[in-house]
């Protein structure tokens, strides 16, 4: 796992942003996994722009979100599905046959989850994955005590992961207490994971993450298995972090031998 602690949010999000360009320049045709939540937000902004000013184009690209509310249909204003093309999809050069979400209101819900994984395996793989990062842990919608194997499925939300998103519903309004999510054994198999974490209230799910065991308590801590995961955080989500000065020279150790190699 590659540790990144930048000072603030708008740092993280210019970082992902970097990544995704480089990722989108070396492969055009790239499989993106993409995520929703108050994090990406700021990083979709950079992409947008950078795609309106033609440094990176997403015309080759194929994209599949994590997640998505069970029952909510795609023009609901607080459907995952609408949340991507609101902000980003229909800001950028993407055909909109090559996005796709999970079916919220799928006839069959489990056959979809299973024809959404044939999907990406059609798409030859995800290429590189976002991630934010619930306060209890969870990636996508895979709570805690979510299979470490797991695949796209069904999955129940906590209360508390249904109180935290309730700021997005208005008072009163209905909001879905199921989900359909990627699995962690699909996340794994992306060639690349960037999560993303920032403010004090992701701290105690930061240092689980990190410095956790490898437990379905702390779904992500499942990237501890993974071969190319960049975890990038700001400050305020790395404060709970014990051997927060050890991964800062590890990562300008990373950033010196970068230099060495590309002979600058
Ligand atoms: N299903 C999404 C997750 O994919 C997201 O990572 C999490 C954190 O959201 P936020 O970035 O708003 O803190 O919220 C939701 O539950």
């Amino acid at each position: 796992m590659q540790i990144v602690i930048l000072p603030t949010a708008e740092d993280v999000a210019e970082y992902g942003t970097q990544l995704f360009i480089r990722q989108l320049t070396e492969k055009p045709q790239s499989v993106l996994g993409l995520a929703t939540g108050s994090t990406p937000l700021a990083l979709y902004r950079l992409l947008i722009s950078a795609c309106q000013q033609q440094e990176v184009s997403f015309a080759k690209a194929k994209t599949f979100n994590l997640d998505e509310y069970l029952g909510l249909s795609a023009d609901h204003p607080q459907s995952y599905r609408y949340f991507m093309q609101q902000h980003l999809f229909d800001a950028i050069d993407i055909l909109p046959a090559n996005t796709a979400v999970p079916d919220g209101c799928a006839a069959d819900p489990v056959a979809a989850c299973q024809q959404f994984e044939q999907q990406i395996a059609d798409a030859g793989g995800i290429d590189l994955q976002l991630l934010g990062l619930g306060r209890n842990g969870h990636i996508g919608f895979n709570e805690p005590s979510s299979g470490l194997r797991s695949r796209t499925r069904i999955k129940t939300l906590t209360p508390a992961t249904i109180a935290d998103n309730a700021r997005f519903f208005a008072p009163g309004e209905y909001q879905p207490h199921l989900s359909i999510t990627m699995g962690i054994g699909t996340i794994l198999d992306a060639r690349k994971v960037l999560l993303l974490a920032t403010g004090a209230n992701k701290a105690g799910a930061v240092k689980a993450m990190i410095e956790g065991p490898l437990t379905a308590s702390c779904p992500a801590s499942a990237l501890q298995l993974h071969q190319q995961a960049v975890v990038v955080l700001d400050e305020a989500a790395a404060a709970e972090l014990a051997d927060i000065e050890f991964y800062r020279h590890i990562e300008r150790e990373n950033q010196a031998l970068l230099k060495r190699l590309s002979g600058r």
